[in-house]
């Protein structure tokens, strides 16, 4: 049991926090936050909506694909975030997370429509939505200072089953699309041309799959120091901070 000096301790740390980040950045931050929140739960509402009135998951990820879009490419705003400094993450391993969401988004499965449909994509998105949802909501009620506990606790353990289901599923569905890309020849440019240099769409899907190999563990052990971090008070010192 933490007592009320520990408390008094903690509650000292994150004002101290908080002024140094500036009243301005707290409120932008909280309308950040509230946002981000309500976006996910309105997809997670339009997903339910989806599968109960048709019973099935085809053609969902077309239903809400502006939604997601929208919110997806939003979080490109947490890099600003990280490189102003009014948030003390790391902006290699903030840049690494959103990025790969990004390219999923644009690059895999808004361009390549036939596999919308495959069941990996359905693993990514309920994953994304579930943990997105934990994620905004634990940022907004740390800074208005009413953090629920089940909610610190859903964000700093739920990731450890999350994470690596949501990378099978992004996988497998980057997999999915290897011959349709093959077949396609997008996003590729062929010798001769205009500019002399040649890219290989199809391979780059396959250097951006064993990517994952080097950058997953990273970005799941960095959550694993956060949880020590935040669950158990650990002192922790990041290298890349
Ligand atoms: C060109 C293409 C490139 C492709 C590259 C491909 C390779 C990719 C390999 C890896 C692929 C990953 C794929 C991802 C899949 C999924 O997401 S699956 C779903 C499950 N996912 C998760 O559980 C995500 C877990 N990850 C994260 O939460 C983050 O993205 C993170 C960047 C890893 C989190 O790190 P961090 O921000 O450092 O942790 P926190 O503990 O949450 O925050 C640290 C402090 O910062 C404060 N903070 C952060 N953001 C905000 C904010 N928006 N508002 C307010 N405050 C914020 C936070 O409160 C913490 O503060 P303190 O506690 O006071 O320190």
């Amino acid at each position: 049991m933490a007592s009320s000096d520990d408390e008094g301790a903690v509650e000292e740390k994150e004002n101290a926090k908080k002024k140094t980040i500036g009243p301005l950045a707290t409120a932008w931050l909280t309308f950040y936050n509230i946002a981000m929140t309500t976006g996910w739960l309105v997809l997670a509402i339009a997903m339910i909506r989806f599968y109960m009135e048709k019973g099935t998951h085809k053609g969902l990820y077309r239903s809400i694909q502006k939604t997601l879009n929208f919110f997806q490419t939003f979080a490109l705003l947490e890099l600003v975030h990280c490189a102003l400094g009014i948030v003390h993450t790391s902006v290699l391993v903030t840049g690494v997370q959103v990025s790969s969401r990004i390219f999923m988004v644009w690059f895999i499965t808004n361009s390549i429509k036939q596999i919308q449909s495959v069941d990996s994509v359905l693993v990514f998105l309920i994953v994304w939505t579930v943990t997105e949802i934990t994620r905004y909501s634990y940022y907004t009620f740390k800074l208005l200072n009413h953090l629920p506990y089940f909610i610190k606790w859903a964000r700093y353990n739920l990731f450890i089953v999350l994470y690596p289901v949501g990378v099978v599923g992004e996988l497998l569905t980057i997999y999915a699309a290897l011959p349709y890309v093959r077949k396609s020849g997008m996003y590729s440019l062929r010798l001769p041309n205009k500019y002399n240099v040649s890219f290989d769409y199809y391979y780059f899907l396959i250097i951006i799959m064993c990517s994952y190999i080097p950058l997953f563990p990273q970005l799941y052990f960095h959550m694993l120091r956060q949880r020590r971090k935040v669950l158990h008070g650990e002192v922790i010192v990041e290298k890349d901070e």
